[in-house]
């Protein structure tokens, strides 16, 4: 992958907001694309088949790893999760800026590639706020929200592996936050 567009992943235990600051990094930014992840976990209400993810089988996931289809790929609270190999080649290649939303091990495999990504953590302000967040979203059970919340701690204490770290407490400071370094790193 030689192209000259530049590699950024965004990582946060759920809930922190990443698809909230993410929605506005890609409305400032014409030259940034996103990359719809693979997932085996159910649509929620008002996600949709190849906008959010592309929502496949179990099945037709360990295909795509059978067959080398996928740059990276992890199991986050017990589904699949994986980057299409194909999109990203070709957006850099076209000389786009990418970005991917991906867990912490997804991150690993791609801090260990060839590929030097920029990378953003993206803190809650406090895990009671986390926590909070993730009831107010409305999208989760009990049990799937007990779940993330778990999964946060090991999630929050990877936050020095990344170049950046933005606190999500204030939206629109974070939003700004956020902005600058893109601005900075694709300038
Ligand atoms: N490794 C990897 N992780 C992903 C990918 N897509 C999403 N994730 C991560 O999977 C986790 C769960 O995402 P999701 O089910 O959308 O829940 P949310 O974080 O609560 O919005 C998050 O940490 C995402 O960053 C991917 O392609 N690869
Ligand atoms: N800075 C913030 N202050 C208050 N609520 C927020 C903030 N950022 C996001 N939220 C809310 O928190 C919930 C989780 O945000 P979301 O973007 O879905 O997180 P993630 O994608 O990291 O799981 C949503 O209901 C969202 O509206």
């Amino acid at each position: 992958m030689t192209g000259i567009g530049k590699l950024f992943v965004i990582s946060a235990p759920s809930g922190a907001g990443k698809t909230t600051l993410i929605r506005q990094v890609l409305n400032r930014f014409n030259s940034l694309s996103y990359s719809v992840s693979h997932t085996t976990r159910n649509p929620r209400k008002n996600e949709q088949d190849g906008r959010d993810y592309f929502f496949i089988s179990t099945e037709a996931f360990e295909q795509k790893i059978d067959q080398g289809d996928l740059l990276e790929w992890a199991k986050v609270h017990d589904n699949y999760y994986g980057t299409s190999m194909e999109i990203v080649k070709k957006t850099l290649d076209k000389g786009l800026n990418l970005l991917l939303d991906i867990d912490v091990q997804g991150a690993g495999q791609i801090m260990a590639s060839d590929l030097d990504p920029v990378t953003i953590f993206i803190m809650p302000p406090s895990f009671e706020i986390l926590s909070q967040r993730l009831e107010c979203r409305g999208t989760d059970s009990k049990n799937v929200i007990s779940r993330r919340l778990e999964n946060a701690k090991f999630e929050m204490a990877q936050k020095d592996r990344y170049q950046h770290v933005v606190i999500n407490d204030d939206l629109d400071e974070a939003i700004e936050a956020l902005c600058l370094i893109f601005e900075k790193e694709m300038a």
